[in-house]
């Protein structure tokens, strides 16, 4: 276990400019050291503003962040972010997209190779090193991803619909994937996603937002052991919990597509 975890208090994000537009409004959470807390919502809840606002990425217009008891005001080298779009240099080969955070942190080449392709290894990639991200589909190229995240050995990982642009089979895959490497090598991870079944199978515990501005509507543990398959009876409880309370705020469609 190297994880470390967050408080977040009393934090509201209002975005300025001509049509004012009040993201986030009081959300206090607390995601455990080496907890898998996924955000679930629809569109435009503030999954995002809350994901960023805890990699340091945006300021809250009020309220804090804290990892490990320290404020997070700005990108810190403890947390490591996963984007839908993985914004692969297309120029660089994939073993020195992996390399960046390495070069950033100035570590020198030979060892920026050896920690890159052990994470490429990782993620299931071995012989991707010498390849452009162009030769790669996008569930490999995801993986990739994931691996630069992994490659500087950040202590947390916020994921913000990393799955949300490949095919369903290989987002199952992938999911599976991620949760061997978080089994492996225990850190804290915030993963956002507005699809219910993948929240499911994720979580430790799952928190849902309402939009309007975002608040923290509900939370969930989920106490069923992984794997797990959406077939579980205690899982299909939760799942249709879930769907309930979504559609009391007159927002949802069931399986998991926002209007
Ligand atoms: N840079 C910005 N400037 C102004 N408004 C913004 C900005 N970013 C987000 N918003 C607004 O804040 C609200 C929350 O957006 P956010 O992207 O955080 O939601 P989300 O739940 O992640 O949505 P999605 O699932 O579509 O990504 C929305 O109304 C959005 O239009």
């Amino acid at each position: 276990m190297n994880g470390q975890g967050f408080t977040v208090t009393g934090v509201s994000k209002t975005y300025g400019g001509a049509g004012e537009v009040r993201a986030l409004d009081g959300i206090d959470l607390t995601v455990g050291e080496g907890e898998f807390v996924v955000l679930l919502g629809r569109s435009g809840c503030g999954k995002s503003t809350l994901l960023e606002i805890m990699a340091g990425l945006q300021r809250p217009t009020t309220g804090t962040v804290r990892l490990g008891g320290r404020e997070i005001t700005e990108p810190d080298e403890r947390i490591g972010v996963v984007f839908q779009d993985p914004s692969l240099y297309p120029w660089r080969t994939v073993g020195r997209n992996v390399e960046l955070g390495l070069e950033l942190a100035g570590l020198p080449k030979g060892r920026r190779r050896a920690v890159a392709q052990e994470h490429l290894e990782l993620v299931g990639l071995p012989d991707a090193g010498n390849k452009y991200p162009r030769q790669l589909s996008g569930g490999m190229r995801q993986r990739v991803g994931i691996a630069r995240a992994l490659a500087t050995r950040p202590d947390v990982l916020l994921m913000d619909e990393p799955f949300g642009a490949v095919d369903h089979l290989t987002r199952l895959q992938l999911q599976h994937d991620l949760l061997r490497l978080w089994a492996e090598d225990t850190r804290t991870v915030v993963f956002v996603t507005h699809d219910v079944a993948e929240a499911i199978v994720l979580a430790d515990r799952i928190v849902l937002l309402t939009p309007g501005p975002g608040r923290i509507a509900r939370t969930w543990d989920v106490p069923r052991p992984r794997p797990r398959t959406l077939g579980d009876p205690g899982l299909t409880a939760l799942r249709e919990e879930i769907y309930a309370q979504l559609e009391d705020t007159g927002t949802w469609e069931k399986e998991g597509q926002p209007r």
